[in-house]
Formats: C-alpha cells, sequence, structure tokens
C-alpha cells in the first residue's frame, strides 16, 4: 500500500460491524506490518486463521495464547523486576508494542500498576524520559515544526482523537520545568483515560508542546532529545499554542483538551484563552480544585461538622493552590455562605507568606489576598508565615500544594490541632519525595488524630494497634470521569459547574461505598469515574452545552448504565479482510 504526504495514511484500520453487530477489524496493513503497529499486535494471540488470511503464517511462535494467557505470562516477568522506573520502561514497552494486552494487564492490577504508569514512578520517567525514549508515541510539536502543525497533525495516524492531554512541561507535578520530559505524564494521565475512564486507546493523544526549557542543565546535557533554547514567552508563546489550538481543532473537531501542569500564571492564561474555543479544563486548577473538595467534605463529615465550619490554610499558590482555594470557595458557597463569608475562610500562602492585599502579587493570586486591615490577628515583618497563619486565623483545614518536602512540620502540625480535636492535614504535592509531610509523622504527632490525604501513594500507617489508610487526594479520582463525561455529551464547553458535580459526585460515591474514607481505593477508580461521568453529563444537559447523548429523560440508574455500557474494555477483536 502507498500513500503519499498530502494524501497520508492516517489510520491503519477501520472497526467494522458484521451481520450479527458484532465488532471486527478490517486492516489497511498486512503481513509483519501488523505486528508492529501497537493498536493492532495481538502478539501470539492471532489465531491460526488470522495468521493465514493476514500474511503471517511463520512470523510468529507456534503457540497460539488468549489474552488472558498473555496477560499471566507478561505479570510473571514484570513481577521478577525490582526497581520502579525499570517496571515503568517494562509497561511503556508493553504499550508501545500491544495496547490491548498493556490494558488488560494493567486493569488487571491497577492498584499495583497505577504507581508505576503513573504518580509517582511517572515523575521519574518524566526526568530520565530523553534516555528511556524508544518509539514514537504522541505527537511533538516544538519551536522546529511549529509552523507545519496541520502536517503535523496530519501524521499522527489515528482519525477520531477525543482527548488530548496537552502539556508545555513548565511545571511537572511538583519537580518544576522538564522541558521534553513532559511528554512521559501526557502519556501516563491518558493510561488512566483508558483505564479508569473508559475512553478506547484509539481516541487518545498525549501531546507535548515544546517551547524550549528555563534549564540550562537539560540544554547542556548531550542526551536530551528537547529542543535546546530558552522557553518561548509572551506573545510569542502564545501564538505557539494558538497554531496548536487551530490545528487541533481543524483535525480533530470532537476531541477535548486537557491542559496538564503549566506553570502558574501560563495556566490561568491558556484556560482561559482557549475554554470558550475548545472544550477544555486545567487539570490542576480544575481537576486538583475538584478532588480536595471531595476530600475536605468526606472528612467533614466524618469529623460530624460542616464545610463552612472550618478555616483553611492552603500553602502553595501555583495553578494547584489556587485551583483548590476556588473549588473550596464556591464548596463553601453551595454551603450557604456568601463569596465574602467563604473568602474570609480561606488563607493562601506564597514563599512570601500569606498572601496580602498590600504585597506585590500576580493577578491571579491577587483574588485571594486578605486585606491586612480586616485579617484579625497580628503578625510581625511584610506577611505571616505558615506557623503564625495557622495560628492566627485559627486553622481546622491544613492543605499543601507547595511542591516542598518538609513544609508541614511537626510545630505546624500540632498548631493546627490545637485547633480542633481532628485536623485535616493534606500534604499534596506529587511526587512522594516533594509531599509537604509524610503521613506517619502527622498521625505520630497528632496521635492518630488528623484525618490525612496525600497526592502520591502511602501504605497505611499502624500506630498504637490501629490501622488508619491514607486516601490518595489525586486527580485521578477527577479527570478521567470528567473528560469522559464531556466526550459522552459531546459537550461545547466545560462549565465551572460541571467540575463542580464530579468533586460532589465523588464525595457521594465514597460516602457510598466507603462511608469510613474520604477517598475511595485506587481499585475503585473506574467504578467512580462512571459516577463522576454521569454527574458530568447531567450537568452539561443543565448548563445546555452538550451536543449529544439524548439522555434527558433517564433516570439516574439508567444513565449510569448508559455510562457503564460505554467503558472501553481491552479484548481482541476478530481480523476480516471483507
Ligand atoms: O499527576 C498527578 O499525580 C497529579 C497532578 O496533576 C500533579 O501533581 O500535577
Ligand atoms: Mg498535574
Amino acid at each position: 500500500m502507498t500513500h503519499n504526504l498530502n494524501t497520508p495514511l492516517t489510520t491503519h484500520y477501520d472497526v467494522r460491524r458484521d451481520e450479527a453487530g458484532h465488532r471486527y477489524l478490517h486492516p489497511l496493513v498486512l503481513g509483519f506490518d501488523l505486528t508492529r503497529i501497537p493498536l493492532l499486535n495481538k502478539g501470539t494471540a492471532f489465531t491460526s486463521e488470522e495468521r493465514q488470511t493476514l500474511g503471517l503464517d511463520g512470523l510468529l511462535a507456534p503457540q497460539v495464547d488468549s489474552l488472558d494467557d498473555l496477560v499471566t505470562r507478561l505479570y510473571a516477568d514484570y513481577t521478577k523486576l525490582q526497581d520502579p522506573l525499570e517496571k515503568h520502561v517494562f509497561l511503556r514497552g508493553v504499550q508501545d508494542r500491544n495496547e490491548v494486552l498493556f490494558y488488560a494487564l494493567l486493569s488487571r492490577h491497577v492498584e499495583e500498576m497505577l504507581p508505576i504508569v503513573y504518580t509517582p514512578t511517572v515523575g521519574l520517567a518524566v526526568q530520565k524520559f530523553s534516555q528511556i525514549y524508544r518509539v514514537p508515541r504522541g505527537l511533538t510539536l516544538s519551536t522546529l515544526n511549529i509552523e507545519r502543525a496541520e502536517q503535523a497533525l496530519a501524521n499522527v495516524p489515528l482519525n477520531d482523537v477525543r482527548i488530548i492531554v496537552a502539556t508545555d512541561s513548565s511545571a511537572i507535578l511538583g519537580i518544576g520545568d522538564q522541558g521534553f520530559g513532559g511528554m512521559a505524564i501526557s502519556i501516563g494521565k491518558l493510561s488512566l483515560y483508558t483505564v479508569a475512564g473508559g475512553v478506547g486507546p484509539d481516541k487518545t493523544l498525549p501531546v507535548e508542546l515544546d517551547v524550549g526549557t528555563g534549564r540550562q542543565d537539560l540544554i547542556d546535557d548531550p542526551s536530551y532529545l528537547g529542543v535546546k533554547h530558552k522557553r518561548l514567552t509572551g506573545e510569542e508563546y502564545l501564538r505557539f499554542v494558538d497554531r496548536f489550538v487551530e490545528a487541533t481543532l481543524e483535525r480533530y473537531p470532537k476531541a477535548i483538551i486537557q491542559w496538564e501542569d503549566f506553570s502558574r500564571d501560563a495556566a490561568f492564561t491558556v484556560l482561559e484563552r482557549y475554554r470558550k474555543v475548545v472544550p477544555s479544563f486545567n487539570d490542576d486548577i480544575q481537576g486538583t480544585g475538584a478532588v480536595v473538595l471531595s476530600g475536605v467534605l468526606n472528612a467533614c463529615r466524618i469529623k460530624g461538622e460542616r464545610l463552612r465550619d472550618q478555616k483553611i490554610v492552603l500553602s502553595g499558590a501555583g495553578a494547584g493552590g489556587i485551583g483548590v482555594t476556588d473549588a473550596l470557595r464556591r464548596g463553601l458557597i453551595r454551603d450557604g455562605l456568601s463569596d465574602a463569608e467563604a473568602r474570609a475562610r480561606l488563607f493562601v500562602l506564597d514563599s512570601g507568606g500569606l498572601l496580602l492585599s498590600d504585597r506585590k502579587l500576580d493577578e491571579y493570586k491577587r483574588a485571594y489576598a486578605h486585606d491586612p486591615a480586616t485579617l484579625g490577628f497580628e503578625y510581625e515583618g511584610k506577611a505571616p508565615d505558615l506557623l503564625a497563619t495557622v495560628k492566627g486565623a485559627g486553622a481546622t483545614v491544613l492543605i499543601g500544594l507547595s511542591g516542598i518536602a518538609g513544609t508541614f512540620s511537626e510545630e505546624v502540625v500540632k498548631a493546627t490541632l490545637a485547633n480542633t480535636p481532628r485536623p485535616l492535614v493534606f500534604p499534596l504535592s506529587n511526587p512522594t519525595a516533594n509531599c509537604e509531610a509524610l503521613p506517619s509523622d502527622v498521625l505520630n504527632w497528632t496521635d492518630g488524630a488528623a484525618i490525612v490525604a496525600t497526592g502520591s501513594p502511602f501504605d497505611p500507617v499502624e500506630l498504637n494497634g490501629q490501622t488508619y489508610p491514607v486516601g490518595q487526594g489525586n486527580n485521578a479520582f477527577i479527570f478521567p470521569g470528567l473528560g469522559f463525561g464531556c466526550i459522552l455529551a459531546r459537550v461545547r464547553e466545560i462549565t465551572d459547574e460541571m467540575v463542580l458535580e464530579a468533586a460532589y459526585a465523588l464525595a457521594a460515591y465514597t460516602e457510598r461505598h466507603y462511608p469510613e474514607r474520604i477517598y475511595p481505593p485506587v481499585s475503585e477508580l473506574s467504578a467512580a469515574s462512571i459516577e463522576v461521568a454521569a454527574a458530568v453529563i447531567k450537568q452539561a444537559l443543565k448548563d445546555g452545552v452538550a451536543a449529544e447523548f439524548g439522555v434527558r429523560d433517564l433516570s439516574d440508574e439508567a444513565l449510569l448504565e448508559r455510562v457503564r455500557g460505554k467503558f472501553w474494555v481491552p479484548k481482541y477483536l476478530p481480523f476480516k479482510l471483507g
């Protein structure tokens, strides 16, 4: 089969239905090539008939396996590996060879493998991406090809992408600028879209926007694979992202964009610039915001208190910090407070201390700055630090999105305990090494009284003969369901109310199934995502932004059934040439 660049062969197969309505693959490539295209390759699970009709006879090991056999065999290999990054490379290798197998393996061992394909190991994969890079995956736009963005998108061998995770790598997790390496986070997030959000892998596209890096050490590193110059800024930067969005809209008009790990002001600027142009959301601002609101709601329920009774101190004023503050403000208003009353309960600190209106602050932080005259407590210096704020404000909730390990010291945690018998302490920065405090320390310092959640996974803590599970307050509980719902409803826009409903749906799911916990266990990600998706669809209909999914008259249960029915599950489809 030949093709030229003007009419590229943009896919390698069609999915068709036989007379009985069963789906099958009609391949547009044959023979050896089939074993090299991850969405088509079945490895030794090609049936003997397929081997003969597809030109594979003699190319494969004689044994014909089932998908289950392959999963069992690979898992045995996997368990021999010790090092998390090696495991990551192993699993990514499976994904790049045989995607159905990768997802079958991952869905069978979600709890064990999520920390490998996703946080925290993905943080290491980002840092080592140039070294572990093997074969192409996703789309990389850089300053070298952005002027040919349409052609670059035309080269992507997928015809119907519905969800894109795009990063400019300026603030990966809590580890900062990672240049080209950020591609690993886009890939990792999309694995969750498939395993937990039911979106078929052929509908997902990871994107790296390589606008350069502020890291001289990367620029100087001969093994670094990204473009080697300083980051674009200002108008040049926005023009680059404009080109990406325009070309994407043309090639994939049904796609949603998840903006991931953009630093501070870029995160807010990009979100606002495009959210009415293309259905899009920022995972760190909105996804993290929703997941934290959900956990705080459940923790308040466990304490027998209300959200509106809390005084909340947040350390970190990046995209995550301000996004969480905003979600909590909306939650406080829903709990009956006015906007001013809600703001009066939220205290945000950046590296200079509490945000105060007499400090020189970026625009996006200004919204949460307190007037020193009405703050209600005294402080020394230009602005109170974390300890002074916890004491002065009477904090009952402590949330960390600072990216700085150790921020929640024993003194700070004990000062929070002095304000309430059961403080909420959420050291949420990722990956593990950047977490503001270890859950075991927080529980020890508070003699088990604190309600703790982290962003990265932690083992349960044993204390005084009791076991305390540590909730994972990671946006993984929000974005797969949020995106899935948006895809199913073919939304024109993702409203703040839809994101808020995602938070309440997760809280309700947790309360129903795990009343003693603030987040479900990770093994329940897909079950929780289905409920999040249904809530998002309902709100999209209310907001008048849903283009499809005639579900207006469905009962809640019927809607959930509909969403469940759309969930992609890994299985090998038969090949047929007809
Ligand atoms: O990726 C994660 O684990 C959560 C997240 O968005 C971040 O930390 O930036
Ligand atoms: Mg993120």
